[in-house]
């Protein structure tokens, strides 16, 4: 029986997953260790608003956990001795470097753990990939744990993660499913059967399901796929409606309904963002195209080509409406996360909107209620794209939405934060130039109401 887990990495998948699977085995001790030590501090930090991560309902999960069996640490080794079962959700990003670079996941996190699982390991351990992974990762691990080792035993499983940010602690306590893939000899059945025991704490067995580790491995990324691949779908469409008079949220609504369809993640948008999407199918790409499956490939990265072409056509389309020049106007944006209820901006439509138009002499003026001031400036800096001065003189942040709207010749929604519907529209009309345009790039503004106070709305999809 599982005793003491150890989750290397203390991100948004180890921390929210770590304390949810402390809370529900309050016999098990589970032990987050990071390199970070900032984030290490954040994460125990007394002051619950201090986390490193935004996510509702987490901070009374760790409150409840944190010091009885959830601890934050970063002593790896000691974490890693004391283990039986080991974790491994460090990051897993789009290669910046060498062969593969833009498309590959870059494993050199993964190697790191393996190696350092490998040598401070005297005990037998299974180690449980977290992390979203190339397909027969596992085998790479295993070869590594078995060749640089002690001599001890390592059953390896697969066991993805599915949640999305901004509902983290909702989807760990209610998963559609938990996915486990193991090796089919009786120690690998052992192995899974120890992690199905930890998830039977709260999860019915039937939502338990195991599998191979190639197929673990790969459902993951065909997961995100088939998400992502919907939300480009609908994307495309948004153009064809801007170009015929038809309406994206009534064809969503239209195709929706059809049970076979289904009406979730088919929200027109200024495109999808986050850490996962891009990162996974680029991966997915990639791994066809080593494999020589050119038509494979060519498929999913439609989907990714089709997102960045949403960007970059909403940044265009304000460009064009402000009578084809945004120099020196103020822009407005509402929004930096790449989804509501979160404080994450990775690949979030935000960042490209506003380098395609502070490249344009754009001022632009941010409001985000999560996310701050050095991380939107991180953010664009990031993109390399022209010099900080340039970027400092044109990029301004604000903790005032009110404030960034003043004198302002447009508004652009980012992001679908729910306060933003709620504004006083009088009041911030009356503060603008005119004309007052807002591009609502989430779709989420009453657009009638708008119209009837005098602004000049364009949504995503919609004439
Ligand atoms: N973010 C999500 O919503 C989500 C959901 C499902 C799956 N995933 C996958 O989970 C993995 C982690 O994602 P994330 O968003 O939590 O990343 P993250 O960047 O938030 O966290 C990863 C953490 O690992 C730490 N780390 C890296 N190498 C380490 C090492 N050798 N020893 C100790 N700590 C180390 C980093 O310091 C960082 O704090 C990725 O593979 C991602 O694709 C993410
Ligand atoms: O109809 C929709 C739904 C989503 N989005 C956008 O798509 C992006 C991703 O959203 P979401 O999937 O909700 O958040 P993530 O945290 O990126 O979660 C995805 O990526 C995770 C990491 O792999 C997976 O675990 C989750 O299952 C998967 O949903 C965001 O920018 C959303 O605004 C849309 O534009 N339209």
């Amino acid at each position: 029986m599982i005793e003491n887990i150890c989750c290397i990495g203390a991100g948004y998948v180890g921390g929210p997953t770590m304390a949810v699977i402390a809370l529900k085995n309050p016999h098990i001790k589970v032990t987050v260790v990071d390199l970070n030590v900032q984030r290490i501090k954040d994460w125990n930090d007394s002051d619950l608003h201090k986390l490193p991560i935004y996510e509702p309902g987490l901070s009374e999960v760790v409150e409840k956990a944190r010091g009885r069996n959830l601890f934050f640490s970063t002593d790896v080794d000691k974490a890693i001795d004391e283990a039986q079962m080991i974790f491994i959700s460090v990051n897993t990003p789009t290669k910046t470097y060498g062969v593969g670079k833009g498309m590959a996941a870059d494993l050199k996190y993964i190697e790191l753990c393996a190696r350092q699982i490998a040598m401070v390991s005297q005990t037998n351990k299974i180690i449980v990939e977290k992390s979203t992974l190339p397909v027969r990762t596992a085998e790479t691990i295993q070869n590594i744990l078995d060749n640089t080792g002690n001599g001890v035993s390592f059953q390896i499983l697969s066991n993805p993660e599915f949640l999305a940010e901004g509902t983290a602690i909702a989807d760990l306590e209610s998963p559609d499913r938990i996915l486990i893939g193991g090796n089919e000899t009786p120690e690998g059945q052992m192995a899974i059967q120890s992690l199905v025991d930890i998830y039977s704490s709260w999860v019915p067995k039937d939502k338990i399901i195991t599998t191979s580790l190639w197929s673990s491995e790969l459902s993951k990324l065909t997961a995100n796929a088939f998400l992502a691949q919907r939300i480009s779908s609908i994307n495309s469409l948004s153009e064809l409606c801007e170009a015929t008079g038809a309406n994206i949220v009534e064809v969503s609504k239209a195709v929706g309904m059809d049970s076979r369809i289904g009406s979730k993640f088919i929200q027109a948008s200024v495109g999808f963002g986050g850490s996962c999407f891009q990162k996974d199918i680029l991966n997915l790409v990639y791994i066809s195209k080593s494999l020589g499956l050119e038509e494979v490939a060519s498929y999913w990265e439609q989907v990714i080509i089709m997102n960045n072409h949403q960007r970059t056509r909403f940044a265009t389309n304000i460009i064009k409406t402000l009578y084809n020049t945004v120099s020196g106007k103020k822009i407005a944006f509402l929004g930096w996360a790449f989804k509501k209820d979160t404080n994450d901006t990775r690949e979030s439509a935000a960042i490209y909107v506003a380098d395609q138009l502070i490249e344009e002499n754009a001022n632009v003026s941010v409001y985000d209620p999560r996310v701050s001031e050095p991380q939107i400036r991180y953010d664009v800096k990031y993109l390399n794209s022209r010099s900080e001065e340039k970027n400092s003189k044109h990029l301004k942040v604000e903790p005032d939405p009110y404030k960034a709207f003043e004198d302002s010749h447009a508004i652009a929604v980012l992001t679908e934060w729910d306060e933003f519907r709620d504004y006083d529209w009088e009041r911030i009309y009356k503060s603008m130039l005119k004309p007052a345009f807002v591009f609502d790039g989430r779709n989420i503004l009453d657009s009638s109401k708008l119209k009837a106070i005098g602004f000049k709305i364009k949504s995503i999809g919609k004439v």
